[in-house]
């Protein structure tokens, strides 16, 4: 990683200091950065970029060491890691400045890295890394796992309230009505990356899983609009040579944007916390 800041500790050793700068301001880069501004060990955030660069500096208001406030152009040439959390549409024009200056990318968006398979390819010829953290997800670090041996199959089965939907790119496009649904509606069935391409901002997770596992052509998808859930669920199966699990994750859906989980922000703190950690836990 090119770039980092070097600072004194009391023992006078010189420690290595990440200058982090953040891509996409809201539900998800809010928290990140009031994260960073409360402090995480090892890093430090320099600056920020949005849709909207007035509203990202309003949103800093409470910070006690508020961020630069930058065009989108700036960024990588700033800092030594970039989270980037913006709508999918924005991906590559953050990805590439960043990754072709040698930086990481930090990201939860799968279905851009799906829809722009090339990316790692700058990543690997500029020394950059992108780190496609959890998300809203689980049990990636046992699908990669198992994908070291023989997997057979891995399917997803994800179920929004209806309210956590009514963006979804395919909804819109197709004027579906989910207001007043009185039971589950079947959006989608098919694979990872198709359901990707129909729903960029609610599925990145299958997109991740289909990375993590047997690709997204042979990840299997299917998406559910279900007025009996409070929560956005995603239920995984994987049957392997090495082992065979299921698992399920109820997320918390944000105020601010229902499609998007809680948990997602906290992914992101928690991969952002790896890079300086003496001790990593999971794979
Ligand atoms: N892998 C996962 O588990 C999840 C991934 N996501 C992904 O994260 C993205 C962000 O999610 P939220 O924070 O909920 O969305 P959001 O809509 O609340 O925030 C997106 C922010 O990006 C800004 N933006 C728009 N154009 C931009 C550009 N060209 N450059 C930089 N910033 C720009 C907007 O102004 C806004 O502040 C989603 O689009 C989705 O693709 C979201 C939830 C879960
Ligand atoms: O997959 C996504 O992009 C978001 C999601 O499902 C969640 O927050 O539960």
């Amino acid at each position: 990683m090119k770039n980092q800041m070097n600072n004194s500790s009391e023992s006078g050793e010189q420690k290595k200091v990440l200058r982090v700068g953040i891509a996409g301001f809201g539900t998800i880069g809010k928290v990140v950065g009031q994260a960073l501004d409360d402090g995480i060990d090892g890093m430090t955030l320099i600056a920020v970029t949005s849709g909207n660069l007035d509203k990202a500096s309003q949103n800093m208001q409470g910070f006690r060491q508020p961020a630069k406030v930058v065009e989108a152009g700036e960024l990588a040439e700033l800092v030594d890691v970039i989270v980037e959390c913006a709508p999918t549409r924005a991906f590559m024009d953050v990805a590439v400045p960043a990754l072709t200056q040698g930086k990481v990318l930090v990201t939860v968006s799968g279905a851009a890295i799906l829809e722009n398979p090339q990316i790692t390819d700058v990543a690997r010829k500029h020394g950059g890394q992108i780190v496609l953290a959890t998300g809203a997800l689980l049990g990636l670090d046992a699908v990669r796992a198992a994908a070291e041996g023989t997997i057979y199959s891995v399917k997803m089965v994800t179920r929004k309230p209806p309210t956590s939907l009514t963006k979804a790119k395919y909804v819109l496009e197709n004027n579906i009505d989910l207001t007043g649904l009185t039971e589950p509606l079947q959006l989608f069935n098919g694979s990872a990356r198709e359901g990707a391409e129909k729903f960029p901002s609610n599925v990145n997770v299958a997109a991740s899983l289909g990375l993590a596992g047997v690709g997204a052509d042979l990840t299997q998808l299917e998406i559910w609009a279900d007025p009996t859930k409070t929560r956005n669920t995603h239920n995984i199966k994987v049957d392997a040579d090495s082992a065979s699990f299921e698992l399920t994750i109820e997320n918390v859906p944000t105020i601010e944007n229902p499609g998007t989980g809680r948990i997602t922000a906290l992914s992101v703190i928690a991969a952002l916390k790896s890079l300086c950690a003496p001790l990593r836990v999971g794979s």
